[in-house]
């Protein structure tokens, strides 16, 4: 089934007894699959008719879990305009979709790995200060 589904048309299947979701900008069909859910009902309803990448990857899904998956889908997303962004850019990524270039952060946890170690250094000098100056 290669149907595709606007974000308004997922969001309509937002019941128990009538429930997409979207994962990946893939849409499932939850309906049937809901009361055999491992991991409970209510987790499912709390993402019924939105997108679900986040709280599903968030759980870090067995490859079977991926497998049932499979079986559930009924089409693709068609993103408008205005649409919420996708919520996880791949599989297993952890950097948000942000603007901030990763260089930028990268120096900056550079910054506060070196300027720790300087601080540890200071510390240790002064401690050896105060002990050769009471021993003496
Ligand atoms: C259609 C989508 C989903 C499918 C096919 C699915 C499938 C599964 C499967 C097969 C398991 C058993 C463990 C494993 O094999 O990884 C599981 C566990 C679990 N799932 Fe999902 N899941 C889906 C969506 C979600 C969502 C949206 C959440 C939201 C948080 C969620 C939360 C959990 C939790 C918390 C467990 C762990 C249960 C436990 O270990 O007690 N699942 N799921």
């Amino acid at each position: 089934m290669a149907a595709t589904y606007t974000y308004q048309d997922v969001a309509e299947h937002n019941t128990k007894k009538d429930m997409f979701v979207v994962i990946h900008d893939v849409v499932y069909d939850c309906t049937k699959f809901i009361d055999e859910h491992p991991g409970g009902e209510e987790v499912m309803l709390d993402v019924a008719g939105q997108d679900a990448t986040e709280a599903f990857e968030d759980v870090g899904h067995s490859d079977e879990a991926r497998e049932t998956l499979e079986q559930l889908k009924v089409g693709t997303l068609k993103r408008n305009a205005g649409d919420p962004k996708p919520k996880a850019p791949l599989p297993g990524s952890l950097a948000p979709a942000a603007n901030t270039s990763t260089a930028g952060a990268g120096i900056g946890l550079y910054a506060v790995v070196v300027l720790g170690g300087l601080l540890a250094f200071g510390a240790y000098q002064y401690l050896q200060q105060q002990q050769a100056a009471q021993s003496a």
